[in-house]
This record gives C-alpha cells, structure tokens and sequence, in this order.
C-alpha cells in the first residue's frame, strides 16, 4: 500500500479482504491516509476496502466490480507488500503509452525443469522424472501489480466466470486467453511475495534499507 500511495499512480485504490476484515482494515487505512501524518502520497487519494472472494482471482472479481469506472487498473498481490514505487510508475507508463496489458518481471536465476511424473520404481511423490530442459534466457518471474485496460480485465473476468481457467494465477493469464498481447517491464527484487518464513526475514532486510516507501531513486 504505501508503494502504490508514493508512486501516485493510483487516485483510487480497492483492497479486498476476509469479509470479518472490511471494517477493521477501512479504520486503519482511513487512519493511514488523514491528518498532518498521512503517509507520503495519500493525499487526495480515495482507498475502500471490500470483500475478496473464494481465491484470488474471485477477489480481484470483487474488487473490480466495486472499482467504479476507470479507465486503467493495477492489480497489486498484498503479498509483495514491498514493491517499490517505480515499479507502479513503470507498469502505470506503458499503459499510458499504449499497452493494453503490463505485467513487471524478473529473470529467471534458477535452471528450470519440467517434471512430469514419478521416477520409474520409485513410490509415487518420492522422486519426480524430469521430462524436458526450458531455455531460462527465455523464462520471466512474474510479479505484481500488474496492469490493464479496464475494458480488457473486465472482459476477461467476465469470460473467466461463465469458462473458467481452473489453473490461473494471475489476471494476464486471463487477458492473454483473448488474445491481447501481455508487455513485460522490469519487475524488483524487493517486490518478493511473501510465501515462505524466510520471506519475511528477507522482506525485514528490504524493510530496513526503506523498501515500499522509497525509491532507488530517492534513497533520502
Ligand atoms: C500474481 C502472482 O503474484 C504472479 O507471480 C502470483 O501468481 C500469485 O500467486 P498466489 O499463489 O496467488 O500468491
């Protein structure tokens, strides 16, 4: 949140939440957004929370529906909590630049594989046979938020309800299945999803050096 707040690339923000959470979580966003302590870059900007769905894509379902009409939409994980403001700035320009899709992405550092299914002999869930070797010079990591057309999110919200992708992860997947070609900006370490304990003990060490607030930019 204080990421997108200080990139300004978003006047209007929906959070989706557990439905127990609606109120609590609008009191401390409220919070964080009023008086001389506001945090940076709130200022004018409107932040209502609602109810997330089932899973994540049934959340962002939600939150577009209470979306309002915008033009354009970031689609942020609270899970990279840390992403820093340029990469808001980033995706948020190639939109204005023409791209109906954005998604922030990183190289792959890994050597990747495809698994396929249970090593012969082995019992099953032990030892995986490995099928196929993926080129990683041509693999993305990618990360949040990720940004559209409104008009294209939404039609591919609305096709994934009467056919859903039962697979999906992410809203490009869903824009892609139309047909619009997904862009890649570069994406940022800091914006790590949160997933494993030592995420958070990584995620501490960004927090330290300012991560989510400030930009490489303006170490100030
Ligand atoms: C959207 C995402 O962050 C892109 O990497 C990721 O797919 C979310 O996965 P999750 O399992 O819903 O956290």
């Amino acid at each position: 949140m204080l990421g997108t707040l200080a990139s300004g690339a978003a006047t209007d923000i929906v959070v989706a939440v557990p439905e127990a959470l609606v109120r609590p979580a609008q009191d401390m966003l409220d919070a964080l957004l009023a008086g001389d302590g506001a945090a940076p870059g709130a200022h004018g900007v409107r932040v209502r929370v609602v109810a997330g769905g089932a899973d994540r894509i049934d959340s962002v379902a939600h939150a577009l529906d209470a979306a309002g009409d915008p033009e354009l939409v970031l689609v942020h994980d609270a899970a990279r909590c840390l992403a820093p403001p340029e990469v808001f700035v980033r995706v948020a320009a190639a939109l204005h630049s023409g791209a109906s899709a954005v998604v922030p992405v990183l190289p792959m550092t890994d050597t990747v594989k495809r698994a396929a299914e249970t090593a012969p002999g082995a019992p099953a869930g032990t030892r995986e046979r490995l099928l196929s070797d993926l080129d990683r010079a041509a693999l993305r990591r990618v990360q949040t938020p990720q940004g559209f057309a409104a008009s294209v999110l939404r039609e591919a919200h609305r096709l994934q309800r009467t056919d859903p992708l039962p697979a999906a992860t992410d809203d490009a997947q869903l824009v892609e299945r139309l047909g619009y070609g997904v862009e890649a900006v570069a994406g940022d370490e800091r914006a790590l999803k949160i997933t494993h304990p030592i995420d958070l003990r990584i995620a501490g060490l960004h927090l330290a050096d300012g991560a989510g607030i400030r930009s490489e930019q303006d170490p100030s």
